[in-house]
């Protein structure tokens, strides 16, 4: 250990490096720190994490405990993280560790070889082509104004939760895409709110309530988000606290454990569909759609099409399992911000619905025949992508990520007195950065940075400083 440790201050010495401002906390190894953190009720961003870096600096330490940690929301930094160091960082076990027993190991857990053999596997999934198909998501958008209600007079409907209705439809246009079937929760919630009972997952994927199993059935949906809440708070803790928060007569843990079983089931049901209906096809057979050769346009399923590059049930499963988690929260919030946004500021509504009526015509036809809502058009419509930008901007899905160092490394600045110097990271160090800081610093934004000003895109190229989909070469494969 001395030896590392004699090896990494000649680096950092060599290097020019200087620490960051270190953030002092009351009890050793930020004890207090770790107990605000895993029990804060209140808004964990504003309240616990941004101020922090307020108080203490853009780039700056604290000690955890593991050791050090350097905390950053400066652009160069990040940009040195994610693209021009990337082989100095990776995931870390933490991440990889956490996620194993929902998702296994793929694209969103792996790191070095094995993820750039899952991002090679599927990045030609993500093609234009296979994303655009608007037929299916329209489908559940009527589903979703189903849900949503009656408009009565005065033009308004009920009080709704968005938020749950965004989740289910998210839900569902997420696992039609990936498993060629959709949950169909909106349908199945609008029909319990009726009075029916649909029970479309099949009592196959439900784990019903026993003398053995006493806690109620819970559907895909259910399940799937049972699991994901857990893992998120389990990341809250130190990885060598696990084995207590998973004892057995720990009551979230047994409910989560029961919540894989379901969702491995659903998932598992559809990749031995797929592929024993991709050994029945004709070898090479695959996408693209038949709309080039002539024929209909077949609906792109990603299972489908994956079953026929592997056989291997466990990687299907657990690579698309990750892809649900990556993108079926993230667009939920994105559409749930959204609106909390439009609601708040109706001068930015009016003015984002009289853009898309001039651009698209009324929903009804004919009007809309001669600009029809397309993939291209969508993206080609300037006050809609600045509306998005600027929501991604003030509430990044991910608002903050982390990396641990692969060997000793340098970030570019943050260092020293003046924060300029660069910053010996050593191997092994927790590195974790904030994009939410970042896309909020008045520095970078100007004066208005807190401000919801969708204009402020008008002529703007986001560089470094704006990362809702990360960057560099584990940047989002969903983001269009
Ligand atoms: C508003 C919507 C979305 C946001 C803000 C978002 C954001 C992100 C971010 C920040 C990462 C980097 C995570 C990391 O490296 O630690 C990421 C990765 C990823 N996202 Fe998204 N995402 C969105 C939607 C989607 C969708 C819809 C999908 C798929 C259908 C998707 C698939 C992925 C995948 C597969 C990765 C892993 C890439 C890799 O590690 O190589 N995302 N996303």
């Amino acid at each position: 250990k001395s030896r590392k440790n004699a090896k990494f201050k000649s680096f950092a010495l060599s290097n020019h490096c200087e620490p960051p401002p270190l953030q002092v906390d009351m009890l050793p190894y930020g004890i207090d720190r770790l107990a605000k953190f895993v029990t804060i009720k209140g808004d964990i961003l504003d309240d616990f994490i941004a101020i922090r870096y307020y108080d203490t600096g853009y780039t700056h330490r604290f000690s955890g405990v593991s050791g050090e940690v350097v905390c950053t929301s400066d652009p160069q930094n990040i940009q040195a993280i994610l693209a021009l160091r990337f082989a100095d960082f990776e995931l870390g076990a933490t991440r990889k560790e956490n996620f194993a027993p929902l998702l296994g190991s793929g694209i969103f857990t792996s790191d070095g070889l094995e993820w750039e053999h899952s991002r090679a596997f599927l990045r030609p999934q993500f093609s234009r082509e296979q994303i655009s198909d608007l037929e299916s998501a329209e489908r559940h958008i009527v589903n979703l104004f189903r849900a949503i209600g009656p408009v009565a007079e005065g033009m308004w409907t009920k009080e709704v939760d968005l938020l749950e209705l965004f989740y289910r439809f998210t839900l569902d246009t997420a696992t039609e895409f990936l498993f060629g079937e959709s949950t169909e929760s909106q349908v199945a919630e609008l029909s319990k709110k009726q009075g029916g009972g649909i029970d479309k997952d099949g009592p196959e994927n439900q784990l019903k309530s026993s003398p053995k199993n006493p806690e109620p059935e819970m559907d895909f949906a259910t399940a799937f988000t049972t699991a994901q809440d857990f893992l998120s708070w389990q990341l809250r803790f130190p990885s060598p606290l696990w084995p207590i928060i998973q004892l057995p007569i720990f009551s979230p843990y047994r409910r989560f454990s029961q919540a894989l079983t379901i969702v491995h089931r659903f998932a598992n049901k559809y990749v031995d569909i797929a592929l024993k209906s991709a050994a029945k096809k004709p070898a090479m057979a695959s996408f693209p759609p038949s709309s080039e050769k002539g024929g209909p346009r077949e609906r792109f399923v990603m299972l489908e099409a994956l079953a026929e590059k592997t056989q291997d049930r466990d990687q299907l499963r657990d690579q698309l399992l990750q892809i649900l988690l990556a993108g079926r929260d993230t667009t939920a919030s994105l559409l749930s911000w959204s609106f909390a946004l439009l609601a708040q500021n109706p001068a930015i509504f009016s003015h984002l619905r009289s853009s898309i009526l001039s651009t698209f015509g009324s929903a009804e036809p004919p009007d809309n025949s001669d600009n029809p809502i397309t993939f291209t058009a969508l993206k080609s419509c300037r006050p809609l992508s600045h509306f998005i930008s600027e929501v991604l901007r003030l509430y990044p899905v991910l608002p903050c990520n982390f990396r641990v160092a692969t060997h000793n490394t340098i970030l570019p600045t943050g260092g020293g007195p003046d924060g300029k110097s660069p910053i010996a990271i050593r191997e092994g160090q927790l590195v974790t950065y904030s994009v939410y800081v970042m896309h909020r610093r008045t520095d970078i934004w100007g004066e208005d940075a807190a401000e919801f000003k969708p204009e402020r895109w008008e002529g703007r190229k986001a560089g470094w400083e704006y990362l809702p989909f990360n960057g560099g070469p584990r940047i989002c494969l969903g983001r269009e």
